[in-house]
């Protein structure tokens, strides 16, 4: 069995998915959840691309130990220092580098020619190398260039100092039987090609990434590079829950292994989704709701005979366990703690304190705690910022009515401890209370997507409502759970404008040297 090495581009390409928005304490509560699901390499971010994203990469590269951490860059210096200012506290600092080489990117974006192209990729590669160890570099949209050109170019890069070289599939075009095409060629054509390593980075714009990335490892690649739930730019990336288990499946056939821990994947998977608000859907292969449903009569007869008449991947694989019911109404501090633990959370005690609360809340009017209604609330408390003055919903009435205006009333806490309360119309229930909310808050507030969701199954499920707003021009989303609908919307709305309050005072705080 050969070695197949994970590169997961979560926080960097899975962020590039529309309205995705990661704010610092999800990012690292993600890279966390990825070094325990074994990643080799994890890429936090674009460190030049914005301050915030320069601190995330900072923070995940000064606290994740047992993975690799890597940022991306464009070939300018400025990029490269940046970079190196975000990773240079890592254990293993490593850069990713990017440089397109298909004549319709040259031509159109670069207005730069091809050996010019080749030129500056050396420059940069090698002003890389003095800093980082590790250098890699991606042939942006390889999969449209000219071969020759492209092994002209990547033995240069070589030379420079590159140790791996990516291979990207960046608009999604390439077939699986080009792209393994791709790799031998360079294999085939390059003289210094056994100095690196290959990587393959393939997008799903035709449904084949997984697929493409299985040909690149059977044609030479030692490197995959994907995102959990293959969220990413467009369609997304390669899924690489689906590629580690088809490996895992069918090793009779695919001889390459990998370093990850499959029982984590169902975990990685959830909290991806609830940070990002891209729900996973419920046909999706291994992580979707329905992987492991049996609906039609012969195929239940057939599992209730002997499971693997039907079911090829366990449920307990990918670490989907039967949904215990786990606490209750009776459940005291200490059986809670003893969970918050199993479940795979490191919590302050403050942090403990106030999930406690949240769940003793819960208990109160759902009779049925689960898993799933903890590992909600307990990553809503672990991501959210305790010394923070920020709006508190203090309590909302809403009147509806088939015939009448819908009418809430909302009283607020807001940041200076004020206590402030109005009543608003809309045309639904919760365009009333956010048009409350607006009216009480003193920002310029639009909302540009609602998303609802429900946890779990049955009538007292929980509900998480995922907003994005803009406040004052800038871009947020926001998440809230509550049991009531109503109740969850109003939190998501205050979530997403307490971030922006968030941002401002770290800002601030950054400012001061606090
Ligand atoms: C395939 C991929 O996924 S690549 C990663 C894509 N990810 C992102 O773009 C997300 C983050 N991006 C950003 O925040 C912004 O685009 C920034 C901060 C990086 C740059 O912003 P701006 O300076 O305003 O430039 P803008 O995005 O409009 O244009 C990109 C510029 O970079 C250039 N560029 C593109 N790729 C590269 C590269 N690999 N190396 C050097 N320059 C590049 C473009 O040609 C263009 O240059 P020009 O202004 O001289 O025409
Ligand atoms: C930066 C590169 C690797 C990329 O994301 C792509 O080409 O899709």
């Amino acid at each position: 069995m050969a070695h197949v090495k994970i590169f997961d581009t979560t926080l960097r390409d899975g962020e590039q998915s529309p309205g995705v928005n990661l704010n610092q304490l999800e990012k690292l509560e993600i890279a966390k959840q990825l070094e325990r699901f074994g990643v080799d390499i994890m890429e936090a971010g674009f460190p030049a691309s914005s301050k915030g994203d320069f601190e995330a990469v900072r923070q995940i590269a000064r606290t994740i130990k047992n993975t690799s951490v890597t940022g991306l860059a464009r070939t300018k210096k400025s990029d490269i220092d940046i970079a190196w200012d975000a990773l240079k506290d890592a254990e293993e600092p490593r850069i990713h580098i990017f440089l397109a080489t298909s004549p319709i990117h040259m031509t159109y974006k670069l207005k730069k020619t091809p050996d010019e192209v080749i030129q500056t990729a050396v420059e940069m590669v090698s002003y890389a190398k003095q800093k980082f160890t590790h250098v890699e570099w991606s042939a942006e949209d390889a999969c449209r260039s000219d071969l020759d050109f492209l092994a002209r170019i990547v033995e240069k890069v070589i030379d420079a100092g590159a140790t791996v070289i990516n291979l990207p599939d960046t608009v999604g075009y390439i077939t699986p039987e080009e792209y393994g095409n791709v790799f031998r060629y360079m294999k085939e054509n390059v003289p210094n090609i056994d100095k690196v390593s290959l990587s393959a980075h393939c997008h799903d714009d035709l449904g084949m990434a997984v697929i493409n990335s299985i040909a690149a490892i059977e044609n030479g690649a030692t490197q995959i590079e994907g995102t959990i739930n293959g969220i990413g730019e467009r369609a997304g990336n390669a899924a690489l829950e689906e590629i580690a288990v088809a490996l895992n499946i069918r090793n009779d056939k695919y001889k390459h292994t990998t370093n990850l821990v499959l029982n984590e994947i169902k975990r990685t998977s959830d909290l991806v989704s609830k940070f990002t608000g891209m729900i996973v859907p419920p046909n999706k292969a291994v992580v979707g709701r329905n992987a492991f449903a049996h609906e039609a009569g012969i195929h239940q007869d057939g599992v209730l005979k002997n499971a693997s008449t039907y079911e090829i991947i366990t449920p307990e694989m990918v670490g989907i366990h039967s949904n215990n019911l786990v606490l209750g109404k009776h459940s005291g501090r200490h059986a809670f703690k003893d969970k918050v633990i199993q479940l795979g959370y490191q919590l302050s005690e403050e942090k403990i304190t106030e999930a406690f609360q949240s769940f003793k809340l819960l208990t109160d009017r759902k009779k049925e705690v689960t898993d799933e209604d903890l590992f909600t609330i307990l990553t809503d408390v672990q991501t959210e910022s305790i010394n923070v003055a920020k709006y508190e919903l203090n309590a909302f009435q809403v009147q509806y009515g088939t015939s009448n205006l819908p009418t809430a009333t909302v009283a607020l806490t807001t940041p200076d401890g004020t206590r402030v309360e109005t009543a608003g119309t809309g045309a639904g229930s919760v365009e009333a209370i956010y048009n409350t909310l607006e009216a009480l808050i003193r920002e310029e507030i639009h909302l540009t997507d609602y998303k609802l969701n429900s946890i779990g199954k049955g009538r007292d499920a929980l509900a998480e409502v995922h907003v994005q707003l803009t406040v004052n021009d800038t871009p947020v989303s926001g998440r809230g759970s509550a049991q009531d609908v109503l109740e969850a919307s109003a939190h998501a709305f205050l979530n997403a404008v307490n971030r922006v309050l968030l941002n401002q005072t770290l800002a601030e705080r950054k400012k001061a040297h606090i």
